[in-house]
């Protein structure tokens, strides 16, 4: 007799829910997922050929495991009512209104998952909170649930942040560093941790580490802000390397090959940018005031405000080196992504530096392998709502177009194709004098400037930045 598929339920089909369900499908033949979301149209898509974004290697898995054990449905009832053990992974911005504005998180869509689970629900569930939150929201989700369940319908709430990386969320998942989760310390929550781990079939028993609720709530918001932490004290230190003549590059190799210390996220840049780091600051940031604890806030605060620096630091150096003067000059702007192989734009460094720019009256020729053109325009048109972008921006589908007849190039996305650039068919493509302004270590500068190029690239020795 054929085993029924164990059926597991995820709301929001978006970054995280549905690579996560995707490799969960992969590794586990015996597991039915339904990714539930409320915006129809994101639903559509994951069940059409043009998927919401561009993730490496997920699309494969889509086309292999959908409408077989990973579907898509924008029926709340039936998903919720169906699964056994439901995921919520819905957004937590930053709060824009209200007490708490720009720091607090906005909780509104954990509690409708709350709300929407409590009312469709007939039997017992296990709830696991893989979204990254305020600590303790698995209290208050806890609370919402118990208040509006249905008579003997119990909840198990089991917190299981996620460490994926956008651009390698396929990798990450299918070979994590660790998977947390956190539940209380009762014999139905170590149940429901077992039915969990078991979900994880793929990874090793020792790196899955098991705390309580809170801790693990507490480790997601710890390990985004140790990364974002290193990236702005790279970043600070590009800044004494340019002054000083020493080289960032070589300094990050120099501490990063101490075990302590360790190589990754040592890449000097014009800041970190995607949809969680600052955000994620932000949230432990507020949550440290809301305790009082004014040292630590002031501690998290300084990496915000060093990555703030290091865009408009980047920006003064255009300008510095252009002479003040970039009113109506072509600009163009090679990558939009937050980072490569992704189309995510949220919070990317390159808005703000081009917003920046179109202040100063440049005109920007933006080109990005996949960053749509719509979200460019909408991203840079939430900065200057009363700016008529079609007059200073363009979108281009290449990069040639981008670069021609420009007088500098702004290197914003790490994309390996831009490694690639011939650099003398592009300085003869340029006005002069042509200028690279490297955001992301991508060109070789000696070359470039053999070639003719006036360059800037963060954290590299004067005798490159000298002129
Ligand atoms: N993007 C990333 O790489 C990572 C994100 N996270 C965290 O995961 C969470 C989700 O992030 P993303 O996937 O990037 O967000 P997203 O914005 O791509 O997706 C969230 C989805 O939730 C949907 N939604 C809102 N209310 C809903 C409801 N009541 N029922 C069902 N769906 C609902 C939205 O329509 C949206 O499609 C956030 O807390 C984020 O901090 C954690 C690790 C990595
Ligand atoms: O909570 C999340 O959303 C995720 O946030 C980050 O992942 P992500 O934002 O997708 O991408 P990262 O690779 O961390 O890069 C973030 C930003 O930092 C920048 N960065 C990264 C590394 C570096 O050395 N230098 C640097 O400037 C990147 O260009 C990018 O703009 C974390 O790496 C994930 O572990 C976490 O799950």
């Amino acid at each position: 007799m054929e085993k029924k598929p164990y059926p597991i339920c995820c709301l929001g089909a978006g970054y995280v829910g549905v690579p996560t369900m995707a490799v969960i499908c992969e590794k586990n033949p015996d597991i039915k997922a339904t990714v539930f979301d409320v915006d129809e149209k994101r639903i559509a898509a994951w069940k059409s050929e043009n998927l919401p974004f561009y993730e490496p290697d997920l699309e494969d898995i889509i086309k292999a495991k959908r409408d077989k054990s990973l579907f898509f449905s924008t029926d709340a009832e039936k998903s919720i009512n169906e699964a056994d053990l439901i995921y919520i992974c819905v957004g937590t911005p930053t709060k824009t209104t209200g007490i708490g504005a720009g720091m607090g998180t906005n909780l509104t869509y954990i509690e409708s998952t709350a709300r929407m689970i409590a009312k469709y629900s007939k039997t017992n569930k296990i709830i696991v909170e893989k979204s990254t939150v305020p600590v303790q929201t698995s209290s208050y989700l806890e609370k919402v649930l118990k208040a509006n369940a249905q008579p003997n319908v119990t909840f198990e709430i089991l917190s299981n942040p996620e460490f994926m990386a956008e651009g390698s969320a396929i990798r990450d998942l299918r070979k994590p560093d660790r998977v947390v989760i956190g539940g209380k310390d009762t014999e139905s929550a170590q149940k429901a941790i077992e039915i969990l781990k078991k979900i994880y079939c793929w990874v090793d028993d020792k790196q899955i580490v098991t705390t309580n609720l809170f801790s693990s709530e507490l480790i997601k918001l710890t390990a985004n802000a140790f990364l974002a932490q290193r990236v702005s004290s790279i970043n600070a230190i590009a800044e004494v390397a340019e002054v000083t003549g020493a080289n960032v590059h070589e300094i990050a190799r120099g501490i990063g090959l101490d075990s302590r210390i360790g190589p990754k996220f040592l890449g000097a840049g014009i800041g970190f940018g995607g949809s969680c780091f600052q955000k994620d600051l932000f949230n432990l940031i507020y949550l440290c005031e809301w305790f009082n604890l004014k040292e630590v806030v002031a501690y998290w605060k300084q990496v915000v405000i060093m990555n703030d620096h290091q865009r408009k630091r980047f920006v003064m150096k255009i300008l510095n080196k252009m002479f003040n003067n970039i009113t109506s000059k072509k600009i163009s702007v090679l990558g939009f992504a937050f980072k490569k192989d992704t189309s995510d734009t949220r919070e990317s460094p390159a808005i703000y530096i081009s917003d920046y720019l179109i202040k100063e009256g440049a005109h920007l020729s933006i080109y990005d392998p996949k960053a749509t053109k719509e979200t460019i325009l909408r991203d840079l048109q939430a900065l200057t709502p009363n700016v008529n972008l079609e007059k200073q921006v363009t979108v281009v589908s290449n990069a040639q177009d981008s670069i021609k007849e420009s007088h500098a190039i702004l290197i914003l996305t790490d994309w390996d194709e831009f490694k690639e650039l011939n650099l003398a068919e592009t300085y003869k493509i340029m006005e002069k004098p042509a200028y690279i302004f490297d955001g992301r270590n991508v060109i070789d500068q000696k070359e470039a400037r053999k070639i003719g190029f006036e360059t800037y690239s963060v954290g590299t020795p004067l005798i490159y930045n000298s002129d």
